[in-house]
């Protein structure tokens, strides 16, 4: 490795793990064989929501609750966002990671989030190929986090300020659909939101290797920036379907929370990302999610979980990470 280099050790990290499980690739290869059908996900043009047409809005509104029961999944255009500064974050995103590693990994940017592959693995199946710097939004206005990377901070303060609003619109579309009294706004500000900024190397094992582990995110949503390079993967109907990208559109995903809060009306579905031989990718996820002492309960009964604060439920897959090497999840919550 030269000193300069941006990429992470993950061949290494890699040649070790085949050697260590003494397995070939097996299963994760023969899987990814398979051709892909590649989907649109349902298209909701959240500027219907902007005008005053009462039942173009109800339609808007049944539209994400629909695709959030149906597909876990969606993405939304006339989001409000300025595609100016999509591409600002992008620009920046890039400049970043173009760093060598050496820097990334040890000079303390973006509160010393970096993280690369995944050195708990046990297993190559449970290597992902990718770095990632997974921010607290409460650290994102300190000018101590950015080092030499002066103007990424201005860019990530406006993005990460959009994003939150933007969250907390839609689990608010998605609340009252439930006919909660209750807010998910009160418990999610920015001391325990996230923004987590993925690059996903070229890798020549691929795609043998996931870019990013199959997983269900931890929060109540995601809303994703994805590139044109596409490689998202999520599971509908039993059956992994990849992403079409869409450079004008963001995509939202249903977390454990809302799923368990929905008594399983919204669903929290599994998604990974693919890595392929000849162009490097990159993603901006912005997780919403509550404070450690947030109860979550079903709004209705019979309760398909039991109640878990936030806390205890990221101290349960942290120790099923440990112990088996992958995320349980809700399962561990069932009543
Ligand atoms: C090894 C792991 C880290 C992770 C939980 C997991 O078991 C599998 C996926 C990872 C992921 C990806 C999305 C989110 O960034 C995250 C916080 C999550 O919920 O699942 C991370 C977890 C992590 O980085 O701790
Ligand atoms: O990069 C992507 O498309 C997905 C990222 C993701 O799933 C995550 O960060 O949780
Ligand atoms: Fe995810």
């Amino acid at each position: 490795m030269y000193a300069s280099d941006p990429n992470p050790p993950l061949l290494a990290n890699y040649a070790q793990l085949v050697c260590r499980s003494g397995e070939a690739l097996g299963d994760v290869g023969r899987k990814t064989e398979v051709v892909m059908k590649e989907c649109e996900l349902p298209l909701i043009d959240l500027g219907v929501l902007r005008n005053r047409n009462e039942a173009e809005k109800a339609a808007c509104v049944e539209a994400i609750c629909k695709a959030s029961s149906e597909w876990g999944f969606f993405q939304v255009v006339n989001h409000g966002i300025s595609l100016d500064l999509l591409r600002s974050m992008r620009k920046e995103q890039k400049n970043l990671f173009e760093s060598s590693f050496q820097k990334k990994a040890t000079c303390g940017l973006l509160n010393n989030s970096y993280r690369w592959g995944n050195q708990a693995a046990t297993d190559p199946k449970q290597l992902s190929w990718s770095e990632a710097f997974h921010v607290p939004l409460i650290k994102i206005s300190e000018e101590s986090c950015y080092g030499e990377f002066h103007s990424l901070r201005g860019v990530m303060e406006e993005y990460a300020g959009e994003m939150q609003k933007l969250a907390k619109m839609l689990a608010s579309v998605l609340v009252k659909n439930m006919g909660e009294g209750k807010e998910v706004n009160n418990s999610c500000d920015e001391s325990t939101c996230f923004l987590r900024l993925n690059r996903y190397p070229v890798c020549p094992c691929a795609p043998e290797v996931f870019g990013l582990v199959p997983h269900t995110d931890s929060d109540f949503l995601t809303i994703l920036h994805q590139d044109e390079v596409g490689g998202l993967q999520l599971m509908k109907d039993s059956k992994w379907v990849a992403v079409k990208p869409n450079q004008d559109a963001l995509i939202v995903n249903i977390g454990d929370l809302f799923q368990a809060w929905s008594n399983d009306e919204y669903k929290s579905v599994e998604h990974k990302v693919m890595v392929n031989t000849k162009v490097e990718r990159y993603s901006i996820a912005y997780f919403l999610c509550p404070s450690s002492d947030s109860v979550i309960s079903s709004y209705k009964e019979p309760a398909v979980y039991k109640k878990f604060t936030f806390g205890e439920y990221r101290s349960q897959i942290q120790q099923d990470v440990k112990k088996t090497g992958h995320k349980v999840g809700l399962p561990r919550f069932l009543n």
